[in-house]
């Protein structure tokens, strides 16, 4: 049992209100364990007006806080799993992911009720490229530009009149108390939700097994399956965030249903399939839907964009 767990975080109220939740989970283990926050600043945070896609992916937003694990300046970070990549540094791991938050996008907006209420043409802001392809599905007449900033900021940008709707994750909105902002919840099978969506995740570094053992006891065995799958689809697709690639599990009586698209920002084509078996498969199941998708599609898109070779 460590004495003391330090916890990296970024410095936004969601990231924020993530690490002070897994502080007072740890201080609920009630062993008298002691948990500072160390939060710091990201090279993702400093370049947040700019497209992930162009910055150079999401990555950026947890290089620090690995960098201080890697040098015990801390001994845990907390992740939004949708923000974390695909593999993580030699010498951390991911050891523990929370029950998740309700995992679908969230269409805001201070005139229309939903998404079918938008008028022709209305104008969207979101920067996701996995939001604005299966927007531009949904609805072609729509005008989508982009939106970057914390969710407070982009709240603000919503109603200082800049957009007639905006999309965000619900989980990031219910996390910061402001749900009553939530218009409409989008159906999952309509509008799938990016990998990891609504679920935090732990990393802290492999040979630290005091710490380990102590995040085990946070571990919700059921996330894990559903974010293995999500993760084993994302892996063999390149994890690559300049894609628009959405996938999402859910689990119901051990059997594991998993959904995905990839979409070609160029020609907003789309590829979507979708795979059932035992959850107990989820890394199995999440490869041969990348596979499929490969087949079908994904493979000249994600040729054709660099992500694999
Ligand atoms: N890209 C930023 C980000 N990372 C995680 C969340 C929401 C919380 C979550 O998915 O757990 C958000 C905000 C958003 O997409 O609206």
């Amino acid at each position: 049992m460590p004495g003391l767990i330090r916890i990296a975080t970024r410095e936004s109220p969601l990231a924020l209100w993530q690490a002070y939740h897994v502080r007072d989970r740890l201080l609920a283990l009630g062993e008298g364990l002691s948990v500072e926050l160390v939060p710091m600043t990201t090279q993702g945070d400093q370049l947040l007006g700019s497209p992930l896609s162009a910055i150079g992916g999401k990555g950026l937003f947890v290089k620090e806080l690995e960098q201080a694990m890697l040098e015990g300046r801390a001994d845990i970070a907390v992740h939004s799993m949708k923000d974390v990549p695909a593999q993580q540094p030699d010498g951390l791991c991911l050891s523990a992911f929370l029950a998740g938050e309700d995992p679908r996008d969230a269409f805001v907006s201070n005139t229309y009720g939903s998404l079918a209420e938008l008028p022709q043409g209305a104008h969207v802001g979101t920067s996701s490229l996995r939001r604005q392809t299966q927007l531009r599905a949904l609805r072609p007449d729509l005008a989508i530009s982009p939106l970057r900033g914390n969710v407070g900021t982009r709240l603000r940008k919503l109603d200082e009149g800049q957009y007639d709707a905006i999309l965000l994750a619900a989980a990031g909105l219910i996390r910061l108390g402001l749900h009553e902002r939530i218009r409409e919840a989008l159906d999952v099978d309509a509008f799938v939700p990016a990998i990891g969506q609504g679920i935090v995740g732990i990393e802290c570094r492999t040979a630290d097994t005091a710490t380990r053992a102590t995040l085990d006891r946070l571990h919700d065995a059921l996330t894990t399956q559903r974010l293995t799958a999500e993760r084993a689809l994302n892996a063999r697709l390149g994890g690559a965030c300049q894609v628009p690639v959405a996938g999402h599990a859910r689990i119901a009586d051990g059997q594991l249903h998993l959904k995905a698209v990839v979409g070609d920002p160029a020609s907003s084509r789309m590829v979507r399939d979708e795979i059932r078996g035992p959850a107990s498969d989820a890394a199995a199941l999440g490869n041969t839907l990348a596979e499929r998708l490969l087949d079908a599609g994904a493979r000249a898109i994600l040729q054709g964009l660099g992500v694999i070779a």
